[in-house]
C-alpha cells in the first residue's frame, strides 16, 4: 500500500511520524506555518538517516529511498493527499482551524488523523468535511510501535478499519481505542507519576528511592519521576488536569508538589531541573 501522506506539524512528532511513513515507502509531504520550519524538520530527518547509516543501523539504499519520499510543501501541495496526520500544537481552535482550511483543499476521500495526546477527537471533528480520527503516535514516533486509533462519536467505522490497516502497514501495532480522556496509555501512566509525586510530597520516600522501587520492584525500565522529568512536567500537569476537568473525579487531582515544580520553572529534562538535575 503505497500512500501520499501529508504530516502537518514539523516539530519532535511530526518529524518521527513523516519519517515512519516514508521509511515505509509512502510519499510524504511535511507542511508547517512556514515552508522554511516545513524544509528544516525534513533536513531533521535526513540527518537523523545519515546518523542511522553512519552507526551501521539501516543501509545508505534505504536511507535514500526514505529521503526521496520526503518533501516539505505549503498546503495546496496537500490537494492530492490519502491521509493528513496533525502534529501542531496541542490547542484546540489550531487543530479545528487547521481541518477547516483542509476541508476546502483536500479530495473527498482524504482521512484526517490527529496526533493529539489529549483533547477530544469528537470536537475536533466538530464541523469538520471529512471524517477524522486519532492516531496517536509515542516520542520517537518513528521507532517507537504503538499507535492508538482512536475513534470520536462521528467517526465511521471504515475509516477506523483503513487506519489500523494503514498502522501495520507501517510496521506499527495499533490499539483500537473509543474516545475517552487519556485515551489508554496517557490514563495509565500519567496517573502513576502524579501518584509518585504525592509519595514525595508525603515524605514516605525520597525521589531516587521512589524510582528504584519501580524499577526493582515492578520492572519498568525507568522509574516515574525520571519519566516524569523526561515527558516534562508541564505536560504532565495539563495531562492530569484534562482528566480531572473531562470527570471531576477527585482521584485525578494533580499534587499541590507537581504543580509548585511547574510554577517554578523546574519541568524536567528540558529545563535542566525537575526531580533531578541534568
Ligand atoms: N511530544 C510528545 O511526546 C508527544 C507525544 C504524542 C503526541 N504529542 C502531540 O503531538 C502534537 C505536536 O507535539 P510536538 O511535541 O511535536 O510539538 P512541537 O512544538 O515540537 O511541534 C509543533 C509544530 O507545529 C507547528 N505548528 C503550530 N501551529 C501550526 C499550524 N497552524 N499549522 C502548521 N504547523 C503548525 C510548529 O511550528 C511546530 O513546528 C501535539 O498535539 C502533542 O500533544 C506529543
Amino acid at each position: 500500500m503505497t500512500l501520499k501522506v501529508g504530516v502537518v506539524g514539523a516539530g519532535t512528532m511530526g518529524q518521527g511520524i513523516a519519517n515512519a511513513f516514508a521509511s515505509a515507502g509512502n510519499q510524504v509531504t511535511v507542511v508547517d506555518v512556514k515552508l522554511e520550519w516545513a524544509q528544516n524538520g525534513v533536513n531533521k530527518i535526513f540527518a537523523s538517516k545519515d546518523k542511522l547509516v553512519s552507526r551501521g543501523k539501516i543501509t545508505e539504499e534505504a536511507a535514500n529511498q526514505a529521503k526521496a519520499n520526503l518533501k516539505a510543501g505549503v498546503y495546496e501541495d496537500l490537494a492530492d493527499a490519502d491521509l493528513i496526520v496533525e502534529a501542531v500544537l496541542e490547542v484546540m481552535n489550531v487543530k479545528k482551524e487547521l481541518f477547516a482550511k483542509l476541508d476546502e483543499i483536500v479530495k473527498d476521500d482524504c482521512i484526517f488523523g490527529s496526533n493529539t495526546s489529549s483533547l477530544s477527537i469528537t470536537e475536533i471533528a466538530n464541523g469538520v468535511k471529512h471524517p477524522v480520527i486519532g492516531m496517536h503516535f509515542f516520542n520517537p514516533a518513528d521507532r517507537m510501535k504503538l499507535v492508538e486509533v482512536i475513534s470520536g462519536a462521528n467517526t465511521p467505522a471504515e475509516v477506523k478499519d483503513k487506519v489500523i490497516e494503514i498502522s501495520k502497514a507501517i510496521g506499527k501495532t495499533p490499539v483500537e481505542v473509543n474516545e475517552g480522556p487519556g485515551f489508554v496509555v496517557n490514563r495509565i501512566l500519567v496517573p502513576m507519576i502524579n501518584e509518585a509525586t504525592f509519595i514525595l510530597q508525603e515524605g514516605i520516600a525520597s525521589a531516587s528511592d521512589i524510582d528504584t522501587a519501580m524499577q526493582l520492584g515492578a520492572n519498568h525500565p525507568m522509574g516515574p519521576l525520571a519519566l516524569g522529568d523526561l515527558i516534562g512536567l508541564d505536560i504532565v500537569e495539563a495531562i492530569m488536569d484534562v482528566l480531572y476537568h473531562e470527570t471531576g473525579d477527585s482521584k485525578y487531582r494533580a499534587s499541590t508538589l507537581l504543580r509548585k515544580m511547574v510554577r517554578a520553572g523546574k519541568l524536567g529534562r528540558k529545563t535542566g531541573e525537575g526531580f533531578y538535575k541534568y
